[in-house]
Formats: structure tokens, sequence, C-alpha cells
């Protein structure tokens, strides 16, 4: 049996996630500032928040914050340590729970329930190529071909996310497949499929053509979406993102596609704490697909796990089959061989977050 290894800290250096806090988050920061007219009293929080989070300790929500009891729970003694000694994933989450903060996202004023991220959603929808990129779904075959078609523009639509894009701006490669189990997901199906969703944009337009094409060739009899039920990592899902996508392809929602949210998603824990009603709802599908890289960082854990620790030992047994679908954009990776890992090693340093690579895991 194998240890579990321990969590990734925001702060080690050398590794990823000091990469994200010190060299992608001063962008985003004056991004976001930069992307509505917003007062002093938001620019200036913002850029408090962003030397908090690079050089001192963590502070608490405002005490009238509608969550402030919700994180004082989720706190494992990180309010007042410094940033640094937190675990990545608790860190991350708070670092845009707290951009919302600073833009009066929760408080009575212009600002309340304004998407801080929305411009940047909405020039991804604006970009022209959108309609040569999907031109292909007007084509699809029903056959086993159609299903590995639309679950690789499902892993790949995962690289186009605007956080990620912000430190790997040119990040566009071919499309290699490290590990593909869309064998089993086409073994799991006929039945109703539960998509936990990752980024509005292209990939969930690639998303949308997944389940559409589910639906019309009969694999899938309804299909569920779980969205964010706030702004989140820039570009993640929320149920109006899923509008402006369906407006972009031209084909409004089916109906039998719902869509959902829990304020889970937007929780820095990974699934070993789902909720049980959450638990619940996602074993009332045939199956799960769990998109993109946080969640699959929230799948098995983000922990320095050796890449070769089956899939199934390190993924959460949410009780349903599951498949992954994600392109690496973080040092977390589960289930290779040790051929692979150690050629990977050897002929790309970064293979791990470049996004270049993606993977279908099923468990
Ligand atoms: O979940 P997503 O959208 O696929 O990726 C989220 C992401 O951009 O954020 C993390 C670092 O900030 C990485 O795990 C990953 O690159």
């Amino acid at each position: 049996m194998r240890d579990t290894p321990e969590e990734l800290l925001v702060g080690t250096p050398g590794r990823y996630a000091r990469e994200v806090f010190h060299d992608r988050h001063p962008t985003l920061i004056e991004r976001v500032a930069a992307a509505h007219p917003y007062g002093e009293a938001q620019r200036s929080a913002l850029r408090a928040l962003l030397d908090e989070s690079l050089t001192g300790e963590v502070r608490g929500l405002p005490g009238d914050a509608p969550d402030w009891a919700d994180w004082d729970a989720w706190d494992r003694g990180y309010f007042g340590r410094p940033w640094a000694e937190v675990p990545f994933l608790w860190a991350e989450s708070y670092f845009y729970r707290r951009i919302l903060d600073a833009v009066d996202y929760f408080r009575a004023g212009p600002w309340q329930g304004v998407d801080p991220f929305a411009p940047m959603k909405a020039a991804e929808l604006a970009d022209p190529a959108l309609d040569r990129d999907f031109a292909w779904v007007l084509s699809l075959p029903s056959s086993a071909d159609g299903l590995d078609a639309v679950v690789r523009a499902s892993v790949f639509g995962n690289r186009a996310d605007i956080s990620f894009r912000l430190q790997e701006p040119d990040a566009a490669w071919s499309d290699e497949l490290l590990l593909d189990d869309t064998s089993r997901l086409a073994l799991a199906l006929p039945g109703s499929v539960c998509v936990v969703v990752d980024n509005g944009g292209r990939e969930i337009m690639a998303d949308l053509v997944l389940a559409n094409w589910l639906l019309d060739t009969g694999r899938a009899d309804r299909v569920t979406l779980h969205v964010k039920p706030m702004p989140y990592y820039v570009s993640d899902a929320t149920a109006s993102d899923v509008d402006d996508a369906c407006a972009r392809l031209g084909r409004p929602l089916d109906p039998r596609i719902a869509v959902r949210t829990h304020w889970f998603w937007c929780a820095p824990l990974d699934f070993r704490a789902m909720p049980a009603d959450l638990a619940d709802d996602l074993r009332g599908h045939r199956v799960v697909l769990v998109k993109g890289d946080l969640n699959y960082r929230r799948l098995v854990g983000d922990r320095d796990w050796d890449p070769t620790t089956p899939f199934a030992a390190a993924a959460v047994d949410l009780g349903v089959p599951v498949v992954a679908l994600r392109t690496c954009k973080s040092e977390v990776v589960v289930g290779l061989d040790g051929a692979t890992v150690a050629w990977l090693d050897a002929a790309e340093p970064r293979w791990r977050v470049s996004g270049r690579h993606g993977l279908v895991q099923a468990r």
C-alpha cells in the first residue's frame, strides 16, 4: 500500500504553484483591474491582495461576507499564516474568492453581482476563429469515430482556460493524448451523463457539442451540466456562460440538458470532502465526466503524486463511473506507465504543466 503523498504548497521554490502565484497572478490582477471602470477602492484592494499573497499572511474575509462562516469552517489554521506555507489548492481557491471581495462582488453598490472576468470571457467568445474551429461539428459521424472526435474536442477545449493563457499565451500544439480510456466511456453508455464543467467559452462549447452528440445519437437520454455558482478561476463557467456558449454555437440548450450548480464547486476542498447531497446527485447518473485541470486535482488530491500511481488508487471513489477529461496544466498526474514518464521527463521538462498533453482517464 502506497503512502498518500504530501499536499502541494504555494511557496515551495522551483515548484509550479509558486510560479502561478508569482508569475501568473500579477498579470491576472492587472487584467482584472482594467476589465471594468472600477474605482480606486477596488483597484487598490486588488493591488493589496496581490501584495498580501506574494509576501504576507492570509487575511480573513470581512465579517459581513455572506460566506464568512463557510470559510471559517474550511480554515485548517491557514488564516494568519504566510500564504507561502498554505496548500496550493486551498490558497488558489481563496485567492479567487478574495478577488470577488476586492471588486465588491457581494457588497451593495454598482459592482454587486458584476462578474470581474466577464469582459475576458466575452472577448474569447467574440473570436471569429471559433466559427472555423467548430465547423467540423456539422459533419460528425454517429459511429465510434464521432465519440472519439467529440471527446478529444472536449479534452483539448480545456487548453483554452484564460488564467492558463495569461502565462502560456502561445499554447497551440497538436492534440496528444497520453492515455485514452474513451472506450470505457462508451461501455458505460447509454444512460444519463453528468458533466462537472470547467471553463466557459471554447471549452464549454466543446462540452455542449459532446452533450448534443451523445443525446442525438441516443448514447445519452439526459445530460446534467454542473457549473460554478460564482465567477472563479477567471474563465470557469457559470450558468450565464452556458447561455452565451449556446448562442455562439447557434443551437439553443437541448431540453434534455439540465444546468445545475452547488456551493461545493467553489470550495477549497478536494472531492473526498464532497457533501452527501451532491454525491447523491452525481450517483444518479450512469457516468460522470470530470472536466479540466483543477477538477482533476480535486479528484485525485492536489498532492505530490508519483505519476505511476494507479488512477483508481488516487481518484476518489464517487460510487459511479468517472471519466476525467483534462489537459495537463499542473504538476499533478497519475496513472501513467514508467516508460512514458521517463520519456516525457527527458524530452520535455514542462510536460506536466504546458497544456500540450491530454488525458482521458476512467475509474
Ligand atoms: O481547471 P483548469 O481551467 O483546467 O485549469 C486551471 C489552471 O489554470 O489553474 C491551475 C493553476 O492556476 C492549474 O491547475 C491550471 O493550469
